[in-house]
């Protein structure tokens, strides 16, 4: 139970996809897609998470459904303000109701810019905060899966989510060379919808074709070519259709993704200083993410940059964890703009 003036800090994992909440000693509590639906009319919400998620593509209206972060960076700010209060709530259920507001360490793009880190400060404590901490993504993704991060060996992450693509190289606490790029699941997504509105003049939604890509999705060119049947609009009579896709086809419409996010690592790789590529060659390269679940993307990674590459346990948890974990070291980052990379414990 929890005690009086007795607050537990958390950890907020605020993605394009997903935003998840460590709870200091629990683990991660909440875990749910960052979408919501608000009522037009009243401006009330709906519904949050799953079940907004649920209603993409199918709402009246009356309703629209909004993911209100896009390319990893905050798109609505009061509906994310609003989102992350009740994530928040749903984290501490059991709290007192004399406890203090928690400290929240949140992640945040390494490539952000001062304005879009002020604005998801300023939104975690309009959510409830008292004070909100921002962490690099990929620092907390990389203690997320267990790297070594305050030691004098060079660690590399690549942490592909939703919105974003970030691939850092750390050392002794701190980030030591960096990429962000804003490409990454969503964009699969994208490409995929843009391929078959070309070559099928069928219409699907952003749901079927995320659905289609964990079903048969594949980097580079999938080992067996499998088929399934998607329905969607025809573009031209306007009535519903199916169509058969094989997997060839859907790998073929994310390889413009999947090169740039092979690119981003290359140059990473470019910038590393030898000593700490030395280290990244006999430890390898870690994926976190929900994208590191892409089929064969590790090899593809390997095959191109001659590393060993490995994906992490439970990838889609490893940032939110990451952002738990370093509450231990909360004193050594500060509630301002601007220090995402300036990790060190020192
Ligand atoms: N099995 C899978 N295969 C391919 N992609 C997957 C799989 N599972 C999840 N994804 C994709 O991973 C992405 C979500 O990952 P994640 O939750 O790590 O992103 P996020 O943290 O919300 O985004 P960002 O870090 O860009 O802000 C989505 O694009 C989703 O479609």
């Amino acid at each position: 139970m929890a005690r009086l003036g007795f607050s537990q800090d958390l950890g907020i994992d605020l993605g394009t996809a997903n935003t998840l909440v460590f709870l200091k000693d629990k683990g991660v509590v909440v875990r749910e897609p960052t979408v919501v639906a608000r009522n037009n009319e009243s401006g009330d919400i709906e519904a949050v998470g799953s079940s907004a998620k649920n209603m993409i593509g199918r709402t009246p209206s009356n309703i629209s459904v909004i993911r209100p972060m896009k390319d990893g960076v905050i798109a609505d700010y009061d509906t994310t303000a609003s989102m992350m209060k009740y994530y928040i709530k749903q984290a501490q259920k059991n709290r007192s109701a004399f406890a203090r507001k928690p400290n929240v360490m949140v992640c945040v793009p390494s490539g952000i810019t001062m304005v879009e880190e002020r604005a998801v400060i300023d939104a975690t404590k309009q959510a409830g905060a008292k004070e909100a901490y921002p962490i690099a993504e990929p620092f907390a993704a990389a203690i997320g899966a267990g790297l070594p991060v305050w030691e004098p060996t060079g660690s590399m992450v690549v942490d592909i989510g939703g919105g974003t693509t970030e691939v850092a190289v750390i050392s002794l606490g701190g980030i030591v060379t960096s990429q962000s790029i804003r490409v990454a699941g969503d964009e699969m997504d994208d490409s995929l919808i843009q391929y078959i509105r070309k070559q099928y003049n069928m219409m699907i939604g952003e749901r079927t074709a995320e659905s289609i890509k964990l079903e048969i999705g594949t980097a580079g060119k999938p080992e067996e070519n499998l088929e399934i049947d998607i329905r969607g609009r025809d573009l031209l009579t306007g009535l519903p259709k199916t169509i058969q896709i094989t997997s060839e086809e859907v790998s073929a419409s994310f390889k413009d993704t999947v090169d740039q996010i092979v690119e981003a690592v290359k140059i990473t790789l470019e910038k590393t200083p030898p000593e700490l590529a030395a280290d990244i060659m006999d430890r390898g390269i870690v994926l976190t993410g929900g994208g590191a679940l892409l089929h064969n993307l590790d090899t593809v990674i390997s095959e191109e940059t001659q590393m060993p590459v490995f994906v992490a346990e439970d990838p889609l948890d490893c940032v939110a964890i990451g952002t738990g974990k370093s509450l231990e070291y909360i004193h050594h980052f500060r509630s301002q703009p601007n220090v995402a990379s300036r990790t060190s414990k020192d």
